[in-house]
C-alpha cells in the first residue's frame, strides 16, 4: 500500500535550513494499522503530508496505493483519504453541508454524497447529526466526522494525523473502536501518527518510531519491546526454596539480572509468556510451591529510551523548550 524510500523534506526558515525527515523508508502492506510515533517535532506530520502529495519530497521516492507518488499525484490523491490534525470543517457549516462540499469535491453526484456520508455517519456513529452546525458537535463527534469525510470516496489507505490529541480518555477510547472497525470490518488500511504510547501499543499492528527525522526503530508493540529488554518476571517461593528457585530461573534461555530478596526470584528473559511454563516444570520437578507470579512487559517508552537515550517526555519538553 505504501513503499517510501529515502523520503526526505528540508525548510528554509529564517536563514537556517532544518532537515525535517532525513530518508525515511517505509513499508505499508494491505490491512494493516501502521502507526508512527514520535515527539513533537520529530517529522511526523511533514512524512504524512508528503505521502499525501501535500508536500513534495526534497528527495526520495515513493509509491502509495500502488500509484508513483512523483509520477501521478493527483492519482495518489483518488486513492487515499487524508484527515489532517484537527481535521478542515468550518464551525458555522451545517454537517450534511460538509458532507455534500466534500463528496462533490472527490466528483460524486449530490444524491451518491448524501447516500455515502450517511453510511459512514452511521458507521462512525454520528448518525442524526447531519442537521447540526458543526460548532455544537463534541470533539469526538467532530473527529468522527473528519473521518467520515476523509473517508466519502471509499479510498482503501486513510492517513490519519493525530486523531486523539486533545480528546478525553473516554472519547479516545471511542475513538480507537472506529478506527479499528475500518479496518477490520471495511477492509481500510489505516497509516496514524501519534505520540500516545498507550494509543500507539493498544491499537497498531506495527509501529514505526521516528525521532529526529529518522525512523529509530520498527516492529509489532510486542517486537519493539521485546527488542529492548526482554521482560521482567517476579516468582514467589517459599524462603527456604529462594536460592535453589534462583539457580532454576538462571537456567531458562536468556535468562539476566537474577536477584532474590525475601521470598522472591526476579529476573529477565527475552519472553515471560513462552519461559513460565518451562519455568513452572522444572520449579515442579523440584517440589517447590510457587506462590504467585508476575511479568513486567517493557513500555514503549523504555524502546524510545533504548533507541535515543532520551524518554519520549524528555524529547517533547525539549521540543517545547
Ligand atoms: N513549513 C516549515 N518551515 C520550517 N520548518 C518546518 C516546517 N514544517 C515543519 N518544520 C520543522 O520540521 C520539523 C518536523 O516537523 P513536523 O511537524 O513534521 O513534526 P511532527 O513530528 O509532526 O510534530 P508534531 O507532533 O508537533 O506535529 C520540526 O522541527 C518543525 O519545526
Amino acid at each position: 500500500m505504501i513503499e517510501a524510500r529515502g523520503l526526505a523534506r528540508t525548510f528554509r526558515s529564517r536563514g537556517r535550513t532544518v532537515e525535517a525527515v532525513r530518508g525515511v523508508d517505509l513499508d505499508v502492506h494491505a490491512g494493516e494499522l501502521v502507526g508512527f510515533l514520535g515527539p513533537n517535532g520529530a517529522g511526523k506530520t511533514t512524512t504524512l503530508r508528503m505521502l499525501t502529495t501535500l508536500l513534495r519530497p526534497s528527495s526520495g521516492t515513493a509509491t502509495v496505493g500502488g500509484v508513483d507518488l512523483l509520477a501521478d499525484p493527483v492519482g495518489v490523491r483518488k486513492k487515499i483519504g487524508y484527515v489532517a490534525q484537527g481535521g478542515g470543517t468550518a464551525p458555522e457549516c451545517r454537517v450534511i453541508e460538509e458532507i455534500e462540499i466534500q463528496g462533490r469535491f472527490y466528483g460524486l453526484s449530490k444524491a451518491d454524497a448524501v447516500r455515502r456520508g450517511a453510511d459512514l455517519a452511521k458507521q462512525l456513529d454520528i448518525g442524526g447529526l447531519e442537521q447540526r452546525l458543526v460548532r455544537t458537535l463534541s470533539g469526538g463527534q467532530k473527529r468522527r466526522l473528519d473521518i467520515a469525510l476523509g473517508l466519502i470516496h471509499s479510498p482503501g489507505l486513510v492517513f490519519l494525523d493525530e486523531p486523539t490529541t486533545g480528546l478525553d480518555p473516554q472519547s479516545r477510547a471511542n475513538l480507537w473502536e472506529h478506527i479499528r472497525s475500518l479496518r477490520d470490518e471495511h477492509n481500510v488500511t489505516v497509516f496514524l501518527t501519534t505520540h500516545y504510547l498507550d494509543e500507539a501499543d493498544s491499537l497498531c499492528d506495527r509501529i514505526l518510531v521516528i525521532d529526529h527525522g529518522q525512523i529509530v526503530a520498527e516492529g509489532t508493540p510486542d517486537e519493539l519491546k521485546a527488542q529492548v529488554s526482554g521482560d521482567g518476571v517476579v516468582v514467589g517461593v517459599p524462603t527456604d526454596s529462594v536460592a535453589h528457585a534462583a539457580e532454576i530461573a538462571g537456567r531458562l534461555p536468556g535468562a539476566t539480572e537474577v536477584t532474590t530478596a525475601d521470598n522472591t526470584v526476579r529476573f529477565r528473559v527475552p519472553r515471560g509468556d513462552t519461559a513460565l511454563p518451562e519455568l513452572l516444570r522444572a520449579l515442579d520437578a523440584k517440589d517447590i510451591a510457587m506462590t504467585s507470579i508476575q511479568v513486567q512487559r517493557p513500555s514503549l517508552d523504555d524502546v524510545f529510551l533504548a533507541m535515543t537515550g532520551r524518554t519520549l517526555r524528555d524529547a517533547e519538553e525539549g521540543h517545547h523548550a
